[in-house]
């Protein structure tokens, strides 16, 4: 598949409605891994858009005890930090059914994000992949998981054929130090989603959905991986 034909959008009269769609559509897609291979694997981002999302597929009525939840990148700070996107999951998303899923948290006091991230590519090494769904959200400066603008290691985290499941970064737009899945284990993905809100999301998909370099927009990386299925767009204003 080529360009525009690698995407698919979903547009929302308003993030209500975004958010049931999105959930059903991640739901359905958890069902069927259930059904066929007996478990699945979500992986979710954090940030400030997710939340009605989380709130509205954390009612879904599935085998949540046989579903692990991974998040999609952390920044790295300890348990039960406001910033920490573990704690956005535990408060939205890990409540009422959903509250039955397994989730690991990825801070381990002691260790740097460095560290981290290589006890983490050993840690879920073992896991089933391609991961069922994988759900994006995208910064309004193009980042997409961790894969920020100017970070250290963005080359590391976007070779397509890095065998790491995690990196760790460092972005002077990204706070603290991070830890995110490369890209192999987010384009492989069954469903991948990518869900923005605004206008000004908007903008820049179109940007990063036209040519340039992935450094700028390090969005573009994944919106460019081949893949069989296309990337599913969800927004809303
Ligand atoms: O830092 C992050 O930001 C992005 C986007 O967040 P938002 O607040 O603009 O929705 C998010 O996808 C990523 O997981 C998070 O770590």
């Amino acid at each position: 598949m080529m360009g525009a034909d690698r995407h698919k959008l979903h547009e929302y009269a308003d993030r209500e409605a975004l958010a049931e769609a999105l959930a059903a559509g991640v739901g359905a897609v958890l069902a069927g891994g259930l059904a066929t291979r007996g478990s699945a694997i979500l992986a979710v981002s954090g940030g400030s858009t997710p939340r009605l999302f989380f709130e509205t597929l954390a009612r879904a009525e599935i085998d949540w005890q046989a579903v692990t939840v991974l998040l999609v990148d952390e920044r790295w700070v300890p348990a039960g930090h406001e910033r920490a996107n573990a704690t956005l999951v535990h408060r939205h998303l890990l409540q009422g059914p959903a509250a039955a899923a397994r989730f690991e948290p990825y801070y381990t006091e002691g260790l740097g994000a460095p560290e981290g991230a290589a006890r983490l590519s050993q840690l879920f090494g073992h896991l089933a992949r391609p991961i069922d769904a994988l759900v994006l959200g995208m910064g309004a400066d193009g980042h997409t998981a961790s894969f920020f603008p100017g970070a250290d290691r963005l080359a590391e985290a976007l070779d397509p054929a890095t065998p790491r499941l995690f990196e760790a970064v460092e972005a002077p737009g990204a706070g603290e130090p991070r830890v995110t899945l490369t890209l192999p284990p987010i384009v492989e993905a069954r469903f991948l989603a990518l869900h923005i809100e605004g206008e000004e999301k908007r903008r820049v998909l179109a940007q990063a959905q036209a040519p340039g370099p992935w450094e700028a927009l390090p969005v573009r990386a994944v919106l460019r991986s081949p893949r069989a299925h296309p990337i599913e767009i969800f927004w809303a204003p």
